[in-house]
């Protein structure tokens, strides 16, 4: 059965595992893929905000490492170049389809303040009147967790939710490693079955949750299905769906039934 979806504003999440290979190489394809997807939404009016993960894990190739360093100092800078050579690579993509985009980078802090707030919500708005696309992703070369002065997010789920509900987004997409989920673990369970719709998230749902299954990924299923709960107390919806081939946003966008719709 066709979806009716309400998605005239969309936040589109994309995770490590979707932008980098298991072998720790960049995932050009996918990365063109989603600029043309999101091209081609943007010029038929749509307004788009992509939070794109992937700056550590691209930072990591592009120092030639195999492993995430122990010390934060150290992934802090891996994040700093990693970063910035991941939005080189979108910037170049995205201009193929003559599309510009935007850079923002998030603290948990600036929700917190209501000026700066107020600042981003502005900022966000100004780009989208210009037709330019922003690409989110935490700060995480500043971004600490110290009991008086929280300012991480953590994990770029979370964020992409609170993005959404602060921007007024009608439908956040969170493309992932995974066909959507599962009433069971698929790493651990080979009879798990895809829940094709989840109305509401509660204690039974994350009874079904499992951590990550990607060496470079984060918070796993648990940090999704709390994106989805943000959503839906905002009347708003999420879909789950498998990003190795971004263009399912078209899919996904006319209604058809891919992945976990929550809401
Ligand atoms: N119930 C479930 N349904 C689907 N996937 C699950 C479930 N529980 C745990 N997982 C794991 O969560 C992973 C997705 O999370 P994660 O690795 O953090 O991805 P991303 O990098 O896209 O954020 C899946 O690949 C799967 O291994
Ligand atoms: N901000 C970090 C991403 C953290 C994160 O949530 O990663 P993922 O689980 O792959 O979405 C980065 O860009 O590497």
């Amino acid at each position: 059965m066709m979806r009716k979806l309400k998605a005239k504003r969309v936040v589109i999440k994309v995770g490590t595992s979707t932008l980098v290979y298991p072998d720790g190489s960049i995932n050009l394809r996918a990365i063109d893929q989603l600029a043309f997807v999101i091209s081609a939404m943007r010029h038929r009016g749509r307004d788009v905000v992509l939070v794109s993960s992937g700056a550590i894990g691209v930072g990591l190739n592009y120092m030639g490492l195999k492993q995430r360093p122990k010390a934060i100092p150290e992934q802090q800078a891996i994040a700093a170049i990693g970063q910035s050579e991941l939005i080189s690579i979108y910037k170049e993509r995205f201009a193929i389809y003559e599309q510009k985009i935007g850079q923002v980078l998030l603290t948990r802090d600036i929700f917190v303040y209501p000026k700066s707030h107020r600042n981003v919500l502005n900022t966000f708005d100004a780009l989208l009147a210009q037709n330019v696309v922003p690409i989110v992703n935490e700060n995480d070369t500043t971004a600490v967790d110290e009991l008086d002065h929280e300012t991480k997010f953590g994990d770029n789920d979370q964020l992409s939710a609170v993005v959404a509900t602060n921007i007024g987004a009608d439908l956040l997409i969170m493309l992932s490693d995974i066909d959507g989920f599962y009433d069971a673990n698929p790493n651990e369970d080979a009879k798990a079955q895809l829940l094709a719709h989840i109305e509401k998230v509660d204690q039974q749902t994350y009874d079904l949750a499992g951590g990550s299954g990607s060496r470079f990924g984060t918070g796993g299923m648990v940090t999704k299905l709390k994106a989805a709960e943000r959503m839906i107390k905002a009347d708003g919806q999420m879909i789950l769906a498998n990003g190795e081939d971004p263009s399912i946003i078209f899919q996904i966008i006319a209604g058809e039934p891919v992945g976990t719709l929550f809401g």
